[in-house]
């Protein structure tokens, strides 16, 4: 089943054509909390093109590029990647993309990341998804994701949780403090999370009616 999200239109200044902007989502949450696991769920029920940020910075380490092994160094301190190589790698995929409707999944991290992709792209979230999770559990469900990701081993894994702590749940906080954060009790099953992550596009559905 799809359902649709509505698209954000605005006028261009000389009142021409309405031009659209895409809607973007982002998806929020420490690793492991289940991002990637709840996207796939929402891009079958609610027609969005998924994106994690992680996943298009591994895709370039593959590819070879100039990038890749500054970016393979960082993650593997769980560092994070300058914005200008992963906003310009976001704002490709979109393009590519055919769609208008988007969740950009890990991104932004720091507050130079969301500052970063408002300027580069002159795009706002329509809404931000953030999923709580105790760091035991994500710890847990790291250890057995068993995806063969060089980042997810114990010594890697505590200096992500740092990294979020420090310079990402900032970017929730400022999102909240706007009013556009909806948080998700992540520690559940998976069914129960997307449960609430499925009435929250539900109720934005039908206020956009
Ligand atoms: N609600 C859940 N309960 C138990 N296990 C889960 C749940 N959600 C996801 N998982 C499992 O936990 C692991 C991490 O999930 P996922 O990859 O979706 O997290 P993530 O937030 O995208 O992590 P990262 O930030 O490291 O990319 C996976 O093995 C997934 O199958
Ligand atoms: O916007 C981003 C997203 C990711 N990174 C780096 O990638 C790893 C893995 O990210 P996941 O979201 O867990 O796939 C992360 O620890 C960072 O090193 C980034 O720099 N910027
Ligand atoms: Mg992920």
């Amino acid at each position: 089943m799809e359902t649709d999200v509505g698209v954000s239109t605005s006028e261009e200044a000389n009142g021409s054509a309405a031009k659209k902007k895409p809607t973007v989502v982002f998806v929020l949450g420490g690793p492991g909390s289940g991002k990637g696991t709840q996207c796939a769920y929402i891009v079958e029920h609610f027609g969005f093109t998924h994106f994690s940020a992680g996943d298009l910075l591994r895709g370039e380490i593959d590819s070879g590029s100039e990038n890749g092994l500054m970016i393979k160094s960082m993650m593997n301190e769980g560092k994070i990647v300058p914005s200008e190589v992963t906003v310009k790698l976001l704002q490709k995929a979109m393009e590519e993309s055919g769609n208008e409707k988007f969740l950009i999944d890990g991104f932004p991290r720091n507050d130079e990341n969301r500052a970063a992709f408002a300027a580069v792209t002159g795009i706002e979230p329509a809404f931000v998804l953030f999923f709580d999770c105790p760091e035991e559990e994500m710890e847990r469900r790291i250890l057995n994701r068993n995806q063969g990701r060089d980042d997810d081993n114990i010594e890697t894994i505590r200096k992500r949780f740092k990294v979020f702590l420090q310079s990402s749940l900032p970017v929730v906080q400022y999102y909240e403090s706007i009013g556009k954060v909806h948080k998700i009790d992540a520690a559940r099953p998976v069914e129960e999370v997307f449960e609430s992550v499925k009435a929250v596009f539900t109720s934005i559905n039908e206020k956009d009616d």
